[in-house]
C-alpha cells in the first residue's frame, strides 16, 4: 500500500520528487493520510486525522503546529533546520540597507514621476531632490544578533564581511553553532547589554513561551537613540505596543520586518515585507527536499532526524520487520514490550532506544513479524503511546 501524504501548502516539486510515486500518493486532500507536509499553514489539532504518523515542516519555525498535541499522540514533527538560512540572511542584508539608505522612499518617489517626459528636465529634478533620500553607511556600525543558530550565525558572518562590528547573544547556543561562529563575534552577557550597544539589532530566534514579547519596553528603553530593529524571526517576539511607543519616542529610528500587522502598516518608520524570508527557489527546494527525505526515512524505517519533539534516532535495517514503539519516558515499559515479544517467541535482532523529555522512542528489529494480537498487547501496556509495524526494508 502506498503511503498517503497530505500537503497543506504548495511544496517544491524537487522535494516531492524524492518520494517515488509507486510508494507515495500525494494530494492536498485525504481523509486518512499517513503524513502531513506543510509550510506556514496554521495546523489545528482537528486537522490531524488519527491515521497521521508524522508531520514535516518544510521550513524552520514550527509555531504553526500544535507540538504538545502531536507529542501526546506520539506524532513526531520534523523541520528543516538551516535549509532556508541563506535566503533569510540575504534578506537581512537587504533589510540593513533599506534601513540605512533612502531606497524605499526614493524608489516610491521616482515611481510618481511618470508624467515627466523630458529627459533633461527629469534629470534636473532628480539631482535637485536626491538630497531628501540621503542615508548612512553600515560599515563600522554595530549589529547585535539575537539568536546565533543557522540564520543568526550566517547573518553575523555577512555583517562582518560588510565591515560591521558584531555582538551576539544566545543563551542556548548549540555546540555545532558555536563551531560555525566567527571568533570576531563579540559575546553580549545579556540582552540589555546587546540592545544598549547596537546600532542595528536583528532577531533570529524561535517564538516560544519564553521568547514571546521578549523585546519589551524595558529592552527598547535601553537602546541608543537612532537604533534600528530588524525582525525576520516572528512578530510575536516583539511586544507591539512597546515597539510603537519606542518608535514614537524617537529612540528606535526604524523597524524592518517580515511580519506586517494592521498597527504597523503605513508607518514611515516601518518597512514591512510579506513574510518572504524563505521565498526563494533555492530555499523552497532545500526545505522541501530535507522535509521529504526525513518523512520518507521515518515512514519506511522509523528513523528520526531533525524532529522538534522526538529524539534523533537511526538504526540500520536488518532483513526482517521492525517495530517502533513510542512510550512515556518512565521505567519498565521497554522491559514489558520485550516480554510480550518473548512470550510470542519473537527474537530481537537489533534495537535502539532514546528519550527526549517526557517521550521515549524505540526501534526493535525482529526475526519474525509480530501478528496483530502481539501488536495489540504491546499497545495495551500502560505508558505505551503508539506502536507501529514497519515492513521489511524497501529497496
Ligand atoms: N522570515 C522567514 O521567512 C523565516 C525563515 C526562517 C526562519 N525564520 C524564523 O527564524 C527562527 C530562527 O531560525 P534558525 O533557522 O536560525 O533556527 P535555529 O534553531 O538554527 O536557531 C535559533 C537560535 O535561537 C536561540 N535562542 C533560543 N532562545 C533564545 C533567546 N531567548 N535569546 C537568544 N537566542 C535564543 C537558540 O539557542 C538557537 O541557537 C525560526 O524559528 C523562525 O521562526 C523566519
Ligand atoms: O520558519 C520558516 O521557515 C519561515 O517562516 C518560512 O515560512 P514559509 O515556509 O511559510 O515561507
Amino acid at each position: 500500500m502506498p503511503f498517503k501524504l497530505l500537503t497543506l501548502n504548495a511544496i517544491s516539486v524537487k522535494g516531492l520528487d524524492r518520494l517515488p510515486r509507486d510508494s507515495y500518493e500525494i494530494a492536498s486532500e485525504f481523509s486518512a493520510p499517513d503524513a502531513i507536509l506543510l509550510r506556514s499553514h496554521k495546523l489545528q489539532p482537528t486537522e490531524i486525522a488519527p491515521s497521521v504518523l508524522a508531520i514535516g515542516r518544510a521550513g524552520a519555525g514550527t509555531n504553526n503546529i500544535p507540538i504538545d498535541y502531536c507529542s501526546s499522540k506520539g506524532i513526531p514533527v520534523f523541520n528543516s533546520p538551516g535549509a532556508n538560512a541563506n535566503a533569510v540572511k540575504e534578506l537581512v542584508a537587504a533589510g540593513l540597507l533599506l534601513g540605512s539608505r533612502g531606497i524605499v522612499e526614493g524608489v516610491q518617489w521616482v515611481n510618481t514621476l511618470t508624467d515627466h517626459n523630458d529627459k533633461a528636465a527629469l534629470n534636473t529634478l532628480l539631482e535637485a531632490q536626491k538630497k531628501q533620500f540621503k542615508g548612512s553607511e553600515i560599515q563600522g556600525r554595530t549589529l547585535g544578533v539575537v539568536g546565533l543558530g543557522a540564520i543568526g550565525s550566517l547573518v553575523a558572518d555577512m555583517a562582518l564581511q560588510l565591515g560591521m562590528n558584531v555582538i551576539g547573544y544566545d543563551p542556548a547556543l548549540s555546540v555545532e553553532a558555536a563551531w560555525r561562529l566567527s571568533s570576531q563575534v563579540q559575546r553580549a552577557e545579556n540582552l540589555s547589554s546587546l540592545f544598549a550597544r547596537s546600532d542595528f539589532i536583528t532577531l533570529h530566534l524561535p517564538v516560544l513561551d519564553s521568547t514571546r514579547d521578549l523585546v519589551n519596553a524595558e529592552l527598547l528603553g535601553a537602546v541608543k537613540p537612532g537604533t534600528k530593529l530588524l525582525n525576520f524571526a516572528r512578530q510575536e517576539i516583539v511586544h507591539e505596543e512597546s515597539l510603537i511607543a519606542a518608535l514614537e519616542s524617537g529612540n528606535l529610528a526604524a523597524y524592518i520586518a517580515d511580519f506586517p500587522t494592521p498597527a504597523l502598516i503605513g508607518r514611515t518608520d516601518v518597512i514591512l515585507m510579506p513574510h518572504i524570508g524563505a521565498s526563494t527557489d533555492e530555499a523552497e527546494d532545500n526545505c522541501a527536499i530535507m522535509a521529504a527525505e526525513q518523512l520518507k526515512d521515518f515512514l519506511e524505517n522509523g528513523n528520526i532526524k531533525n524532529s522538534v519533539n522526538f529524539p534523533s534516532l537511526s538504526l540500520e535495517r536488518t532483513a526482517g520487520c521492525r517495530i517502533s514503539v513510542t512510550n512515556n519516558n518512565v521505567p519498565k515499559i521497554l522491559g514489558s514490550v520485550l516480554s510480550v515479544l518473548a512470550d510470542a517467541d519473537i527474537n530481537v535482532a537489533d534495537m535502539l532506544n532514546k528519550s527526549r523529555g517526557e517521550l521515549a522512542y524505540n526501534l526493535i528489529d525482529v526475526e519474525t513479524c509480530p501478528d496483530e494480537s502481539t501488536l495489540a498487547r504491546i499497545q495495551s501496556i500502560e505508558g505505551v503511546v503508539n506502536v507501529r509495524l514497519i515492513g521489511p526494508p524497501r529497496t
